[in-house]
């Protein structure tokens, strides 16, 4: 075969390629699927063994309210424990999770513990109890899953920490945009302590949010970082002060992120979800993203309502 027609032939070939992974790249959506999980059956994760088995773990709840601001105030909640995860409460937080996946007038999530704490990570009487290989692996992706989910909800979030994050707990922050601490409050990866890494995702979170050095530092040292260190190193967005005798930290958490979450709902979560696919993606399946997300606004009630007022940003 001459080279001319070897070189048509790859052309053409490479066309029809490309055109079909286009077709198939639309026919999918963008690669942050909402609701994302990283663990399937297709990888052999069978998550209703997990269930079963977490189930058998009782105690605590995963409170969840919708507020007409449109901001959730989800509460970890097991104060006799430290706020510790039984394994129904990490069942009840996949629940929490999907329940906010459907919220569509959400825009905004405050992460807290119950009783002026944050959360002791997993209840160790259960860690104890799945502490062989196959369990732990199990309930590691559970977990992953979760969280994973939790990050990309099309919503701001924001992990208030008072008394302690510990373990799994201090996980849990890493799985939210922001972290507020309260005066005296710490956050610890004690993880190197029981002679782990973490399992939940919060190595992974922890470097791309304070770098691999930090993150270092905080695994293999298993640092306390207080409010100085974590707004040094990036890990705390801010320090919770109370204004006044009346103000609790959740009131001052809800005020901090509502200037992030002023504005039409559809805006603010198109917001998040450009971010969020800046963040995790391939610059151009970011672009693509972008794109799609912009699609959705331009034109949008928001947007015609903007220029119709004449907007002067001063
Ligand atoms: C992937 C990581 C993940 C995993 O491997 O699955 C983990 O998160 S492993 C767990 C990591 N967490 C810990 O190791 C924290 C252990 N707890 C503590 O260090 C301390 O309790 C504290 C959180 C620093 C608080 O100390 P203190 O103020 O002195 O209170 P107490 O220690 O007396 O605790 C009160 C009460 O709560 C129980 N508790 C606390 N944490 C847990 C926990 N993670 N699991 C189960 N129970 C917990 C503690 O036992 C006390 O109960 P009583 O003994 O009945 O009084």
């Amino acid at each position: 075969m001459s080279y001319s027609l070897q070189m048509y032939c790859r052309m053409v070939l490479h066309r029809v390629g490309c055109h079909l992974l286009k077709k198939t790249h639309n026919a999918l959506g963008p690669p942050i699927r909402r609701g994302g999980a990283v663990y399937s059956g297709a990888c052999g994760f069978r998550e209703e063994e997990i269930r079963e088995k977490l189930q058998a773990f009782p105690g605590g709840s995963i409170n969840l309210v919708k507020q007409e601001s449109g901001i959730a105030l989800m509460t970890i909640n097991n104060p006799a424990r430290m706020n510790a995860f039984t394994g129904t409460m990490m069942l009840e937080l996949q629940d929490r999770v999907s329940q906010l996946e459907e919220w569509t007038e959400g825009k905004g999530l405050i992460v807290h513990g119950a009783a002026g704490t944050f959360c002791s990570g997993s209840d160790l009487n259960a860690v104890r109890a799945i502490s062989n290989p196959q369990d732990g692996m199990k309930m590691c992706m559970f977990m992953q899953n979760v969280l994973t989910r939790l990050l990309r909800l099309p919503l701001i979030s924001v992990a208030l920490v008072e008394g302690r994050a510990l373990g799994g707990g201090s996980e849990l922050t890493t799985a939210c945009d922001f972290r507020l601490m309260t005066e005296g409050s710490e956050i610890q990866f004690v993880h190197k302590h029981m002679g782990l890494v973490p399992g939940w995702g919060g190595a992974a979170r922890l470097v791309r949010i304070v770098g691999s050095q930090n993150a270092l530092k905080l695994l293999a040292g298993a640092r306390k970082v207080d409010t100085d260190y974590g707004e040094r190193i990036g890990l705390s967005d801010g320090t919770v002060t109370l204004q006044s005798a009346e103000s609790t930290a959740l009131g001052e958490a809800e005020k901090w992120v509502s200037a992030f979450t002023k504005g039409p709902a559809p805006v603010i979560r198109a917001v998040k979800k450009v971010v969020l696919s800046g963040r995790e993606l391939p610059l151009e399946d970011a672009l693509r993203t972008e794109k799609d997300v912009f699609g959705t606004v331009w034109g949008g009630p928001a947007n015609l309502e903007a220029l119709a007022r004449k907007p002067k940003h001063k």
